[in-house]
């Protein structure tokens, strides 16, 4: 079964709580943090997750976007984050990272820049319990989605089937009703989806919609989904 994390990236800021409400039925709410110095945005930091973990039940899935993930990913998860991904690109002992992350009670993820091959991190996948595959340059909401990710999805697929792992796949940036079944029929079974969430008129409706197609795509596809 696909699960799919609305971005607030797309939100309205000043009203988060209310926002994180409107999708009920998300399975996770994806929380992008950027500092302005990994990439070129900055948005929001450990004390507006730990006030958005009190004000939802849906688990937050929060994105590093940061320089230096192996100071501030921990306090991710103390401030209540149930997942929390740092960059391969940032992190300097990414397997000890993981570690601590899991250690501390959180699943622990890792994303690759759309220019990041998944090849050298074969040894590491059994340490994490997802891999996030950028579909856009991080940095912002709203771009267009890069059909150029599709094979390197294919190929993480065949490593997790390779080695008999329960990791999840997930892809972030530019996923909607157009782009998501492309994604599900590559192997990706965790979909985040900003704009196309928070851009509709009805959220709650986008995401049922988004699940329906990425549910009929994984049901047909030749790979076995972990959830
Ligand atoms: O990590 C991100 C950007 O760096 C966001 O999660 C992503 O872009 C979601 O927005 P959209 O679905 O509109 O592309
Ligand atoms: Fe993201």
């Amino acid at each position: 079964m696909a699960q799919i994390n609305p971005s607030i990236l797309s939100a309205d800021f000043a009203r988060l709580a209310e926002e994180a409400r409107a999708v009920e039925g998300a399975d996770w709410l994806h929380v992008d943090v950027m500092d302005n110095h990994f990439v070129p945005n900055l948005t929001l930091g450990v004390p507006i997750v730990e006030s958005l973990s009190r004000a939802t039940d849906t688990p937050l899935d929060c994105h590093l976007m940061i320089d230096d993930p192996d100071r501030w990913a921990p306090q991710y998860v103390e401030a209540g984050a149930g997942s929390v991904t740092f960059h391969a690109e940032a992190a300097a002992a990414p397997v000890r990272l993981a570690r601590e992350i899991r250690a501390k009670g959180a699943r622990a993820s890792m994303a690759l820049k759309p220019a990041t091959p998944i090849e050298p991190y074969e040894d590491l996948l059994p340490e994490l319990d997802m891999l996030l595959i950028m579909t856009v340059e991080p940095g912002f909401g709203g771009q267009a989605f890069l059909d150029i990710m599709l094979p390197k999805i294919r190929r993480t697929r065949e490593l997790i089937s390779k080695h008999g792992l329960e990791m999840w796949l997930q892809v972030d940036g530019g996923v909607s009703e157009s782009t998501i079944e492309r994604c599900a029929e590559a192997g990706a079974d965790v979909f985040v989806a900003g704009s196309a969430v928070y851009g509709a008129q009805d959220p709650a409706e986008a995401v049922r919609a988004l699940r329906a197609r990425a549910d009929g795509t994984i049901a047909s596809a030749g790979w076995a989904c972990n959830h």
